[in-house]
């Protein structure tokens, strides 16, 4: 086999810097017009292959692999064939019919494994698609390491069978979706954003979110024309004025404080402060990266973890190792 026995991914979390919800569709999902930028707060999805390595994309082998799955990010993410790693492998395996079985990361290898480790920096149930960028980040990985060389484009179609944020994790940049947020168009953004992003103690799930927005909130006919102006410009002013999210209403029922914790961005120089997708992150835009340096220290005290970056961010970068 030609591939390497071993890729490194880096995949990056994202901030919705504008998402409107137009209404609830018979399925339950939520319609939306949203601008995703990718961050440049990343995951590292380690992939290596160990033993008979003709095993695994040989027809005459048979096609078939182990996997395990071990993370830095303790007990709230699973190893299972519940974390978003093993679905996204096991899709990728369906569609090239290879036999994937899940085994325990200290199991003896027989015959051939696919070891995948993870190295989680994106906040877990923060709203910055940090399942979905491992995801993305395994899909993107297994397809070198695998040998299977299916297009980006086409790893993005597949995507969406495993949740909303995949496909846009799978390439990056910035984009505006609409639909459940699985169809997108690239957007132009000139320039680079510097962001004070501002962790939870608590964790918020998705549908609890949307919940809470069939529950207290109604379809908004907002556009998104003066976020897609900011970014086309590279204006950070003009950005942090219109960062919108009707989520973020939800997101403060479950978690009143957050609109406390936004005040306090924007008291310390935020130029706008916004919950990322369904929260509990916030996430503050500074006018430039010093600001956004004295911003984080005002706000150190008020949230376990403060982080600064920038945006946007490419897609997945994957190296052989
Ligand atoms: C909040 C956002 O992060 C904004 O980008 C996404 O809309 C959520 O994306 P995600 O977590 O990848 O979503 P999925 O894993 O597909 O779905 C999780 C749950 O979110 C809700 N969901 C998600 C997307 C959408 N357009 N409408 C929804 O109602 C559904 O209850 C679903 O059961
Ligand atoms: N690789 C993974 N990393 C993090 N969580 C995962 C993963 N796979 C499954 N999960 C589960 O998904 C839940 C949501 O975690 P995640 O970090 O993706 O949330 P999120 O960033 O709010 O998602 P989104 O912004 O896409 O709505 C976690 O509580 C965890 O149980």
């Amino acid at each position: 086999m030609s591939s390497a026995p071993c890729t490194n991914v880096r995949v990056p979390a994202k901030v919705n810097l504008f998402l409107a919800v137009r209404g609830i569709r018979d399925d339950g999902y939520h319609e939306l017009v949203t601008i995703f930028q990718s961050v440049a707060i990343t995951d590292q999805l380690t992939l290596r292959i160990e033993g008979r390595s003709e095993l695994l994309n040989h027809p005459a082998g048979g096609r078939r692999t182990e996997l395990s799955l071990a993370h830095d990010a303790g007990s709230g993410v699973p190893t299972g064939p519940d974390n978003l790693i093993v679905r996204a492998a096991q899709l990728l395996a369906d569609a090239r019919g290879i036999r994937m079985e899940l085994v325990h990361e200290h199991d003896p290898v027989v015959g051939v494994r696919t070891r995948l480790e993870l190295a989680k920096r994106i906040p877990v149930a923060g709203g910055m698609a940090g399942g979905s960028a491992d995801a993305a980040a395994a899909l993107v990985g297994l397809n070198e390491l695998w040998d299977l060389g299916i297009p980006r484009s086409e790893l993005r179609d597949m995507a969406a069978e495993l949740g909303a944020d995949v496909p846009f994790t799978v390439m990056g940049g910035t984009a505006l979706a609409t639909g459940t947020g699985t169809g997108f168009a690239r957007v132009l953004c000139r320039g680079a954003f510097h962001w004070v992003v501002c962790a939870a103690e608590e964790e918020l799930s998705t549908p609890a979110v949307y919940k809470a927005w069939d529950d207290y909130c109604s379809p908004s006919e907002v556009e998104p024309d003066a976020v897609l102006a900011a970014v086309a410009g590279g204006d950070p002013e003009a950005l942090g004025a219109a960062l919108h999210n009707d989520l973020q209403p939800a997101a403060e029922v479950l978690l009143p404080r957050l609109a406390a914790d936004r005040k306090a961005l924007l008291d310390a120089g935020a130029l706008g402060a916004v919950v990322s997708g369904s929260g509990p992150t916030i996430v503050g835009l500074a006018a430039d990266a010093q600001e956004a340096q004295r911003i984080a220290r005002r706000v150190a005290g008020r949230f376990p973890r403060v982080l600064i970056t920038t945006s946007p961010s490419g897609g997945p970068v994957v190296q052989r190792c």
